[in-house]
């Protein structure tokens, strides 16, 4: 079966997109399909894959598989490239329209024209804090920010935020020296996130400007994660590093993003998609 695809990365955290408006997959073989995928030995490379698909209460919709065959709930960077996708390719008429994830619905903008999109806006919704919406063991109503959280004999401060998928994110003093390889595998599974989570350690430059490093649930190590930087900006502003309603830029390792808490709750990101390879993938 020849498969086209349409290879895009958002700051260099690359999907391989399907769209299902011309393309018919079964919904068992899903899971499989992204593991082989985003093998770049036997298959394409990448950090997992996404499918742009019909939707009833939106424009489009957008589901994200991670690199292990797990579905995420949403995908920052992967709605921007599913935003270009759709606008550049005329499946939408305006240049803002709403995406369907299974977190719900958000609004894109895009920047530029249906010849070349270089950035999207996406307003990412509103972020939930409680234990029960991470979710995250403990009393359901509870939020976690800067709480002591002991893993591998460390005691580590740990802020919480749902951006409709976890986020653990932690303050460190110089973002080289994070331990992501130590930690991230071993949160990323720990049984107090009933749901995995994926794990994010900040270093705050100042009041507008953080690094950021991730450990993705599903996918490991990334250059960068659009909903991590929402999470880590929301947990830079419940720790009074940053303010809302200013624009704080995320030094990702694969480029920056530009987000804002807003005082009506929704979070703001901009950012680019890129387009690298269109073809067709031969499954057998
Ligand atoms: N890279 C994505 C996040 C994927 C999240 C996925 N790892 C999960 O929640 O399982 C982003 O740009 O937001």
């Amino acid at each position: 079966m020849r498969i086209p695809f349409t290879k895009m990365h958002g700051l260099g955290n690359s999907y391989i997109y399907i769209n299902l408006f011309n393309v018919t997959l079964k919904e068992e073989e899903l899971s499989d399909l992204a593991k082989e995928l985003s093998n770049p030995n036997t298959g394409i490379g990448s950090d997992g894959m996404i499918l742009i698909t019909p939707s009833q209460s939106s424009d489009v919709g957008m589901r994200i598989f991670n690199k292990d065959g797990s579905e995420g709930k949403t995908c920052g960077n992967g709605l921007r490239c599913v935003a270009k996708y759709v606008f550049e390719n005329e499946m939408v008429k305006t240049s803002i329209f709403q995406i369907e994830t299974k977190a719900g619905n958000v609004t894109a903008e895009v920047h530029g024209t249906t010849d070349y999109v270089e950035s999207v806006t996406v307003d990412m919704g509103v972020p939930h804090l409680e234990r029960q919406s991470i979710p995250m063991q403990g009393p359901a109503s509870d939020s976690v920010i800067s709480e002591p959280f002991d893993v591998n004999g460390d005691t580590l401060q740990l802020t919480a935020v749902s951006m409709g998928n976890p986020h653990a994110v932690m303050f460190v003093d110089d973002i080289n020296q994070a331990p992501l390889y130590e930690l991230g595998p071993v949160m990323t599974k720990d049984s107090r996130f009933s749901e995995g989570v994926n794990v994010e350690f900040v270093e705050i430059i100042n009041k507008t400007e953080m690094h950021f490093r991730v450990w993705e649930r599903g996918s490991g190590v990334t250059q960068a994660c659009g909903t991590g930087a929402c999470a880590a900006t929301v947990a830079a502003i419940l720790n009074e590093y940053a303010e809302r309603d200013q624009l704080i830029t995320v030094h990702l390792a694969g480029g920056d993003l530009f987000i804002k808490w807003s005082s009506d709750g929704h979070v703001w990101m901009t950012g680019a998609a890129v387009t690298t390879v269109e073809g067709y993938y031969n499954k057998d």
